[in-house]
């Protein structure tokens, strides 16, 4: 038997009382964003990419939007290293675009670190140490003082190596397992380092805040934040960022929660990849801000497209379910949710179409590159008839009358239930038409001629048992005189309950589509179409359909 009471080892809240976050209700504003794909996304991958792999993945960063990114830890390989040196060397990096590299707080690593940057427009060298309490018992075996000596060290080393280069270069530090250091030696050790680095409004300093291991309930990271955020010494200066991890699944929570207690700006990666359970997704994080009416300042409008990239170069699979980019986010197969959905569209579409307020759909679809055809509505065993209607509508232009629409979604969703498959668009009309078109298991009309006397008469030619018969009947139309006729024949009510017509298609070529309902001799509602140029050869067909399906339920 395990024992859950050995990770009974709590955390260390503030000093003091930091809730103020609490009292905020929205992120109001895109922090800066700093991709770590290409470093933390990629040192976690099974096989990190190649030179050519990093290549394409740092011009799609850029295409999406990321102005920093950590492009590596070029004192880690060789790959690392060429990545570096190919951006610089073949001005591969945008004006507007800032690299950022990682190292130890080791002289020889941070030495190395600045080769690779040498030449760089503008470049972060981002330097950390962990200051956690088990890795000062565990890894390191030192003081508290001698911890934040190598951060002292550390921070010294990039001031003068920078000045002696005369780069254009910022500094970021990280007490690496920040959730695991008490927050009031997290804080002394970043002060220590921002003395050394004495930023200013031209040349801020970043202190990045990671929740290196996940170790907490958000609210107390966000507490831990804001307590730093309120101490840091210089802070006008200082950009307080975040590089959550997602070890309780709640990183996106932990980098919310941080935004709203002070910190400007997040490290993360495109769906989550990263140190085991990942980084903070930063399209996960990006589209909540989208979904919330604020500018995300990053542009993920064709997610497919980047999914793609993301799969083929990190061999990662992106969840069925992932928030806003898995192929079920849009996706409503249950009844309910799809008749809302669809009567949410129509709402949409009569009332304003500037605002979105679509029952179940968080955001418009469309936004990132989906389809309303393949990934809304989609239909299996779970479908009702909104959905059905739906699907035939938007996708064949055919509007279902409302009295129809049960007997179609039954229809539909039979089929669906015994073969155990989800239907594509193509087999619900298959279904649609074999049940209602043309249906003449018992008899068919093979001629109809019409006289306007006395309201219409109607002579109708019926094949049935292989015999032609020609009946006369009146009516008050030419429906209502055909339907007399066929209850006349076969002795059967064929009262008209539900009539309704479209043109399918515009232009000289348009088709007609008649949908007819019947009321038969037991009561039950039969339904019946036609689809013709002419609009009475297709209401007749509609009625020839419904009468015959009648007679063989
Ligand atoms: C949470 C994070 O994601 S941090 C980033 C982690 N990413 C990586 O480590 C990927 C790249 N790293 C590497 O390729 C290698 O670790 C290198 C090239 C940087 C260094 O390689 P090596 O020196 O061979 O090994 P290693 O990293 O294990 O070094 C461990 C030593 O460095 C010390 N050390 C580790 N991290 C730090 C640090 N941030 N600052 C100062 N010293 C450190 C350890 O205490 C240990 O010291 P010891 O030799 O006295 O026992
Ligand atoms: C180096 C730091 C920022 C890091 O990757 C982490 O703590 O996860």
């Amino acid at each position: 038997m395990f024992d859950y009471r050995q990770y009974k080892r709590g955390y260390f809240m503030p000093p003091v009382e930091c809730n103020d976050w609490v009292k905020k209700e929205y992120i109001d504003k895109a922090p800066v964003w700093c991709s770590v794909d290409l470093r933390d996304g990629n040192q976690a991958l099974v096989e990190p990419m190649s030179l050519d792999e990093k290549l394409e993945f740092f011009n799609k960063l850029i295409k999406v939007g990321f102005k920093e990114i950590e492009i590596g830890f070029p004192a880690a390989s060789e790959t690392e290293y060429e990545l570096c040196r190919t951006l610089i060397e073949k001005n591969m990096i945008p004006d507007d675009v800032t690299i950022q590299v990682l190292t130890q707080a080791r002289p020889h690593i941070i030495k190395k670190t600045f080769e690779a940057v040498k030449g760089a427009p503008r470049a972060i060298v981002h330097v950390y140490n962990s200051t956690s309490l088990a890795q000062r018992e565990q890894v390191f075996r030192k003081s508290k003082e001698e911890i934040k000596q190598i951060a002292i060290e550390g921070a010294k080393l990039l001031k003068e190596l920078a000045e002696a280069d005369g780069g254009n270069f910022l500094f970021e530090y990280s007490p690496e397992s920040f959730t695991g250091t008490e927050p009031e030696y997290a804080l002394e050790v970043c002060n220590a380092v921002i003395d050394i680095w004495q930023p200013t409004p031209d040349k801020k300093c970043i202190i990045n805040l990671p929740a290196t291991v996940e170790m907490s309930l958000p609210h107390v990271f966000a507490s831990q934040v804001e307590y730093m955020s309120k101490n840091l010494h210089n802070r006008e200066n200082v950009v307080v960022s975040l590089h959550p991890h997602n070890d309780r699944g709640t990183g996106v929570a932990d980098a919310e929660l941080g935004m709203l207690a002070g910190a400007d700006r997040i490290e993360g990666t495109l769906f989550g990849n990263g140190e085991r359970t990942g980084n903070v997704d930063i399209v996960n994080l990006a589209m909540n801000m989208y979904a919330q009416g604020v500018d995300p300042e990053l542009d993920f409008s064709n997610m497919p497209e980047l999914a793609e990239m993301f799969e083929r170069l990190t061999q990662m699979k992106i969840d069925d379910r992932h928030p806003y980019c898995g192929k079920l986010v849009f996706a409503a197969f249950s009844g309910s949710h799809q008749d809302a959905i669809s009567k949410g569209m129509h709402y949409r579409i009569e009332q304003d179409p500037s605002k979105w307020t679509v029952p179940y759909l968080p955001i418009n679809p469309e936004d990132v590159g989906r389809t309303y055809d393949s990934d809304v509505i989609r239909i299996n065993s779970q479908s009702g008839k909104g959905g059905v209607a739906y699907v035939l509508e938007h996708n064949y232009g055919m509007i279902i009358p409302k009295a129809m629409r049960e007997d179609l979604g039954y229809a539909v969703k039979d089929v669906s239930d015994v073969n155990h498959k989800e239907l594509a668009a193509d087999e619900v009309l298959e279904i649609f038409e074999r049940r209602y078109k043309k249906f003449t298991p018992v008899f068919k009309i093979s001629e109809v001629h019409f006289k306007q006397i006395d309201g219409i008469q109607t002579e109708v030619t019926i094949e049935a048992d292989g015999k032609t018969t020609v009946v006369e009947a009146g009516g008050n139309g030419r429906l209502d005189a055909v339907s007399n006729a066929l209850s006349k024949h076969f002795g059967k009510p064929c009262d008209v309950i539900c009539y309704e017509e479209h043109s399918l298609k515009q232009g000289s070529d348009s088709s007609a589509i008649a949908y007819v309902g019947i009321k038969g001799d037991d009561g039950k509602e039969y339904f019946g179409i036609g689809i013709d140029h002419d609009i009475i050869r297709a209401s007749i067909d509609a009625v020839e359909s419904a009468m015959n399906r009648s007679m063989t339920e």
